[in-house]
């Protein structure tokens, strides 16, 4: 099932690991560094709303549509060289944002950060299995999308204080220095192998191209791809877009309770990541049926808040938050699916196929849940406001519709996988019968 470790666990992977990580929690600050200075952002480039979105929407299609590409140049030339070449992306497209006065000339600074983050966090999944025991591999997998995330808290309290300080230029200057520092970090420290860099496929484009079409022809990665979609769509739209203006215009929850609650989506998928990691290690026959527990309880959470009459209590928002907080580390899942399916030499090929499932998702969406509201202003529905409560609810709704189909296609997926293994004499049994021989095997340790 799965590719070996070259190495064990020493300092020096520790010390890879440590950079990698850094590497892309720096992508994460630059990644939502613009979505924090949104204000600021309207008045630089006398924007509309709908204009700005436009920033994040390209940054994310660049994003999203890179990761095949990205996933091949991985295996092509080794993480070291991808970390480092993103980071210098996103110093050079942070530095352009910087002194951009006109709307083109942010998008394109914007379009610059959005390739360099797509070349960071797949390099990074790919260091794990060449430094690490495979034991080890789905707790720091966790780790590093958790880890990861606290660059959100760099773009909110450090970030935002050099820009209400020091203006918009300054601003985007310091994290442009801080995607220097990953870049300098990343040379100095990172190596793809314990044995160097020279570790890289020499495949011809032809091969490369059968190497693509292998990982993608390989059921476990498309199981890893339609898990990663289920589960981290709904969460991203909520952070990145969808919300705050949910919470405070149509919930009307003072601004400090929604910034409460986004706080606690970070903090809920800290705590969750490890947990969810140590469940794989232990469970690698029973990941899939995890993503359809986190499915379910995502549909109902949204069920249960957009069915209840009149406002929801805050205390069922908040239930609706931790939730949906579970679906970004529940999504890692999707990317251990990538590397128990397919030897190493195109494991970044695979990542980068799974990673594209939750942005598209989560793009899709937001389009969708837009267009819907903006449907409902139009008809008269909404009474002059767009976000209006009886809107959201019909414009969330439509999330049923991605959940169920993301359903569908880890259902079969998964029927796909276990024939796979059945063929190499590995055989799941029933979810209630491994249950009931847990339950007994306690009983008998107990005795
Ligand atoms: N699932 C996320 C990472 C994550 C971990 N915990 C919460 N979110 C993911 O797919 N990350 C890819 C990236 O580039 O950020």
């Amino acid at each position: 099932m799965g590719a070996d470790p070259a190495a064990g666990t020493d300092r020096r992977a520790w010390l890879v690991w440590g950079a990698g990580v850094l590497a892309y929690l720096i992508a994460v600050t630059q990644r939502t560094s613009f979505g924090v200075a949104g204000v600021e952002a309207t008045e630089r480039f006398d924007a509309t709303a709908s204009a700005l979105a436009v920033f994040t929407v390209a940054q994310l299609v660049v994003y999203a549509g890179l990761q095949i590409p990205v996933g091949v140049l991985v295996d092509r030339f080794g993480p070291r060289i991808m970390i480092v070449s993103g980071a210098v992306l996103m110093a050079l497209g942070q530095t352009q944002l910087a002194f951009a006065e006109s709307i083109t000339a942010g998008i394109v600074g914007r379009l610059l950060v959005g390739g360099g983050d797509a070349m960071t966090f797949v390099a990074v999944l790919r260091l794990l299995p060449a430094w690490f025991e495979t034991r080890k591999i789905p707790v720091l997998t966790q780790l590093t999308g958790i880890l990861g995330q606290l660059g959100q808290i760099l773009s909110v309290i450090p970030f935002l204080a050099v820009l209400h300080l020091a203006g918009w230029s300054t601003a985007f200057l310091s994290a442009a220095s801080l995607g220097v520092l990953s870049a300098v970090l990343g040379l100095a420290l990172i190596r793809d192998h314990p044995e160097g860099n020279g570790q890289r496929s020499r495949a011809s484009l032809r091969q490369t191209g059968v190497s693509l079409t292998e990982a993608w022809k390989q059921p476990g990665t498309r199981l890893g791809l339609w898990c990663h979609f289920t589960t981290q769509f709904s969460g991203t739209v909520f952070v990145l877009m969808w919300g705050y203006p949910y919470l405070v215009s149509a919930e009307k929850l003072a601004a400090g309770t929604a910034s409460v609650l986004m706080t606690l989506f970070v903090v809920v998928g800290m705590i969750c990541g490890p947990l969810l990691g140590v469940y794989v290690a232990r469970h690698p026959l029973r990941r899939s049926t995890m993503v359809l527990a986190i499915t379910a309880a995502t549909a109902l959470a949204w069920l249960v808040v957009l069915t209840y009459p009149g406002k929801a209590p805050v205390w069922l928002l908040v239930l609706l938050v931790v939730t949906l907080a579970v679906g970004g580390p529940g999504s890692m899942i999707g990317f251990d699916f990538a590397r128990t399916f397919n030897p190493a030499s195109r494991l970044g090929t695979a990542t980068g196929i799974v990673n594209i499932g939750g942005f598209t998702a989560a793009l899709l969406t937001m389009f969708a849940v837009g267009l819907i509201l903006d449907l409902l202003l139009a008809s008269g529905f909404s009474n002059g406001d767009l976000y209006a409560l009886e809107s959201f609810r019909i414009a969330f709704a439509v999330q049923f519709v991605v959940l169920g189909i993301g359903t569908v296609a880890v259902l079969v997926l998964r029927r796909r996988v276990r024939a796979q293994l059945a063929r190499q004499s590995i055989i799941v049994p029933p979810l209630r019968q491994a249950i009931a021989r847990e339950i007994r095997r306690r009983r008998e340790v107990q005795r």
